[in-house]
């Protein structure tokens, strides 16, 4: 690849997310998240890994364009393509299923993909807290913050700094509802 991969991956991303927007009352623009994503894991996790920093970047291409595993070896290689599909929820399946799925699979996914799938729920669960999704009831909120909890227990075990964050968002969370 020429040039640098995690400049590469932000400018592919910035590209294949040009038309999507966040669903929060800013409708701030959907890279936010991935470039938000990405940071969480090198200034608050001190991640440094670049296949994982890429495929933070990529985490939603394929899930929410109609970016492919193929174009993503192609560009970024297979440890890209593969941690990208650790994260990918399989979207010709019901949202209930998806969700289920997301917490079955958590355990069973590579250190680096954990990492990820952790950094991408601080982002939403603040995104939530700060902002929450148009027309997201309290009940709605709630449910979220429970479910985000089982898929993040799953991915416990490899990076502390994250997962005291996680912590200290639920803690915070359910102190305020009870
Ligand atoms: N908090 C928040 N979430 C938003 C916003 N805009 C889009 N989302 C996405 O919406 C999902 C949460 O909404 P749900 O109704 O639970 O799920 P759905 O999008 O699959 O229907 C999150 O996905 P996820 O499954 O948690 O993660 P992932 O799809 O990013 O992997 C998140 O990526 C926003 O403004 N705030």
């Amino acid at each position: 690849m020429s040039g640098n991969a995690i400049i590469e991956a932000a400018d592919f991303a910035a590209t294949k997310h040009v038309n999507q927007r966040r669903m929060n009352a800013e409708q701030a623009p959907y890279i936010n998240h991935c470039i938000g994503v990405c940071r969480v894991l090198t200034a608050e996790g001190n991640v440094d890994d670049t296949d994982t920093l890429v495929a933070a970047l990529l985490h939603d291409t394929v899930e929410d364009t109609d970016t492919t595993f193929e174009e993503i070896e192609a560009r970024f290689g297979p440890t890209v393509r593969k941690l990208v599909s650790e994260v990918t929820d399989d979207k010709t399946l019901e949202k209930k299923e998806r969700k289920r799925l997301q917490i079955e699979k958590a355990p069973f996914a590579s250190d680096q993909a954990k990492r990820i799938k952790m950094a991408d729920k601080i982002y939403n669960l603040r995104d939530i807290v700060k902002s929450p999704p148009l027309g997201w009831s309290e009940q709605r909120i709630k449910e979220y913050m429970e479910w985000a909890q089982k898929v993040t227990n799953g991915c416990r075990g490899v990076n502390d700094k994250l997962e005291a964050i996680l912590d200290g968002i639920y803690a915070d969370f359910h102190s305020k509802h009870p």
